[in-house]
């Protein structure tokens, strides 16, 4: 059997200098510190924004290259007896070359009993068999497994006898903040997290995630081929996108046994390259990360228009779309029909998506817009969305998403060309 999750918990990223990215997420993205941990090896910070938490952790070998500069040369053996401690609490594999998000971690009903099904069926590989940690407010269980996708790896937590505000181990930081500026910037959950992957691998991460943790399959199309997923290759957009989803699971039956109301739903997005239309920024994300990984993360917003405002604001750059989409024959009225105001859409790179509920007749929007990279490489980003009734991804939105990226890792290219060019 399948280990069911209950709930995403949070998503750790693994950077090379915790101050800055913190720094950015709380000044930029308004997410606030809620808790950190703080060893002479290790630092972890944890900042939310609804229920959407981040834990960012210093890469290992910085802290230790850190440790070596201050600490006289005696330290040198203790570090190096010691390495293991330097992996982050709750995180494994933390030594990547570049910056990346690595980990997405789960809560489950009983870590022991789901780890050892997935054991005895040889599912998955371990990177910490379960284990146990403690501090004044209880005791909590977790184990650590690799993903199929390049460096992503699921932490599996049970906090059913933990009483503390966070994980054992953190501390709480400043005070009442989880609300403050909710108004300006409703965040309230993570809405996807999606993979850029290697061609031809959805098909065995879509399989490992049904057995693993009984993901089922999200059709983004209703043409949608079963194994060949949601193709769209041609006019230069050469990607294929498979999407799954966790919450099936208390639709069929399984009651999940403590949670006081359903969480919104994650889904996790598969993308992969396709080559007929030449190098792409799935490519170039693989590339730039040196492998498969975590490429976006959807952050669902009650309201995108005042978010993109006040991320912007604070100095968070968007993606935009060709200036003619917003002038593109019927899409204006589109805009105008959804309640807003095409020349504000347009300000932000905001992109609207209709579709019409095949049975009601209802119009649903979906509303979305990319951010630029966070990261020192062309790798993660992340994404507002907001859902007017529309529960997947529009064809319209990803194609303008697609482009608005594709026109910029062009320019960029272009710039470095023109920058060895002139070297040389
Ligand atoms: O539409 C979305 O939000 C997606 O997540 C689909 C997607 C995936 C990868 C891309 O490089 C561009 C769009
Ligand atoms: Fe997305």
């Amino acid at each position: 059997m399948a280990a069911y999750l209950s709930r995403l918990h949070h998503i750790s990223l693994n950077v090379s200098n915790v101050d800055k990215v913190a720094h950015e997420l709380v000044s930029r993205f308004q997410f606030n510190v809620f808790a950190a941990r703080l060893t002479d090896r290790a630092k972890q910070l944890a900042l939310c924004r609804g229920s959407a938490v981040f834990v960012v952790n210093e890469r290992p070998n910085e802290a230790r290259r850190r440790l070596n500069g201050h600490q006289s040369r005696v330290w040198s053996s203790v570090i190096a007896r010691e390495h293991r401690d330097l992996n982050c609490l709750y995180g494994a594999h933390a030594h990547y070359p570049v910056d990346t998000v690595s980990n997405v971690c789960f809560e489950v009903d009983d870590v022991q009993s789901a780890s050892a099904a997935l054991r005895d069926r040889g599912l998955c590989e371990f990177l910490q068999p379960p284990t146990e940690v403690r501090d004044d407010s209880g005791r909590l269980t977790f184990s650590i497994i690799r993903s199929p996708v390049g460096n992503v790896c699921h932490t599996l937590i049970d906090r059913s006898q933990y009483q503390g505000l966070f994980l054992p181990g953190f501390h709480q930081v400043g005070s009442d903040s989880q609300t403050a500026g909710r108004s300006q910037c409703p965040i309230t959950h993570f809405d996807h997290i999606t993979y850029a992957c290697p061609r031809s691998s959805t098909a065995h991460i879509t399989r490992w995630y049904h057995n693993t943790f009984g993901f089922q399959r999200f059709f983004i199309d209703r043409n949608e081929d079963v194994d060949e997923g949601y193709v769209l290759n041609h006019d230069g957009i050469g990607l294929r996108l498979t999407a799954m989803e966790y919450w099936k699971c208390s639709e069929s039956g399984i009651t999940l046994p403590f949670k006081d109301e359903k969480e919104p739903d994650c889904k996790f997005v598969i993308a992969e390259s396709l080559p007929e239309q030449g190098r792409n920024q799935v490519d170039t994300f693989l590339d730039q990360h040196r492998g498969a990984g975590i490429q976006h993360i959807g952050l669902y917003t009650e309201d995108i228009v005042r978010t993109a405002q006040t991320l912007s604001q604070a100095g968070v750059q968007f993606f935009s779309p060709p200036p003619a989409y917003y002038t593109e024959v019927g899409k204006q009225e589109e805009i105008v029909a959804a309640g807003h105001d095409p020349h504000i859409l347009s300000q932000y790179g905001i992109l609207l998506d209709t579709d019409i509920h095949r049975d009601t007749d209802n119009q649903r929007y979906l509303l979305q817009v990319f951010t630029k990279p966070i990261f020192g490489e062309d790798t993660f980003f992340l994404e507002l969305i907001e859902r007017r009734g529309a529960t997947g991804f529009g064809e319209g939105n990803i194609r303008a998403l697609w482009r608005s990226v594709q026109a910029y890792m062009e320019n960029e290219e272009h710039d470095e060309t023109e920058r060895v060019n002139k070297q040389s």
